[in-house]
């Protein structure tokens, strides 16, 4: 889907505060400057770095670079991560205002952090309920598509909408959208299970071009490796999806034969 020029805000969608949440395991090396790149997105009330078990000094870092920080004390994964971020955040929205938007950034994004912020105004205007960035070419990439085009497959089989970088995890939702997509598919399952979940619900996705960097995966073995557990993640997510809408199905049916 290609984003929709942003129109000029309303005064409420001027107002309305985005809370940036950082899923971070052992970051320590770029957390600071994330953290500081985030804080200057426009609308950015809050950085929230979520530490998941890390064994370096990643939540001193980030707390030090003015964050707020929790920790899971043990590592939960990606997804759970953000399930925890987003729930500090729904403690600290004001009951008298709208919820904060959750915008989703990596620890590794160093200054180029600061350049998520197109995500917002499609969210912020109504015009989607899930921005997602598209990055451009990361040096040093070494991927051969393989994770991609699950992902891209299955999105695209179970939803109709075929996305350019289904495995992106630096998104902008509304809290209603996060909402409706809980709980969350796990580990690196979250995005493509995110993608399905919101879309396959008429919730509006769209794509938008960030000039982000990150560290790519290589080609070493432990790169290999963190895409095998990619790939066994997006399957889990994508495998339960079918079963939840095979089961849907098969009570309609169910249903529909009581009522004649
Ligand atoms: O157990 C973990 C592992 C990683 N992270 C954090 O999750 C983020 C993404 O992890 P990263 O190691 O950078 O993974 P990549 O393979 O480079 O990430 C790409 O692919 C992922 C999906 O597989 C997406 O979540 C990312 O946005 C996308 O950049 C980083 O902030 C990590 O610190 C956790 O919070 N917990
Ligand atoms: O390096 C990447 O882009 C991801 O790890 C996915 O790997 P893939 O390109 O083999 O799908």
């Amino acid at each position: 889907m290609v984003p929709v020029a942003a129109s000029r805000p309303d005064p409420a969608a001027r107002r309305q505060r985005v809370a940036v949440v950082i899923p971070a395991k052992d970051e320590a090396a770029r957390i600071a400057t994330t953290v500081r790149a985030a804080k200057a997105i426009p609308n950015v009330d809050l950085v929230l770095v979520v530490d998941d078990g890390s064994t370096d000094a990643t939540q001193h870092v980030a707390r030090d670079a003015g964050a707020v920080v929790v920790r899971h004390s043990v590592n939960r994964g990606k997804a759970s991560a953000m399930e925890t971020g987003a729930a500090v955040v729904a403690m600290r929205d004001a009951e008298d205002a709208a919820p904060r938007l959750l915008l989703f950034l990596d620890g590794d994004l160093g200054e180029s952090a600061v350049n998520a912020a197109p995500l917002i105004p499609p969210v912020l205007d109504g015009a989607a309920d899930m921005s997602i960035a598209l990055l451009p070419r990361q040096a040093g990439a070494g991927g051969h598509g393989i994770v991609v085009g699950l992902a891209r497959r299955s999105i695209a089989s179970m939803t109709g909408w075929s996305p350019t970088q289904p495995l992106s995890g630096i998104r902008c939702l509304t809290r209603e959208a996060f909402d409706a997509a809980t709980p969350l598919a796990h580990g690196w399952g979250v995005e493509t299970g995110l993608s399905i979940d919101l879309v396959a619900q008429g919730y509006v996705a769209v794509e938008v071009p960030c000039d982000l960097r990150h560290r790519a995966s290589g080609t070493d073995l432990a790169s290999q490796m963190h895409r095998a557990g990619q790939y066994r993640d997006v399957l889990l997510a994508v495998n339960a999806r079918k079963v939840r809408s095979l089961a849907r199905g098969v009570r309609r049916r169910l249903r529909g034969s009581a009522d004649t």
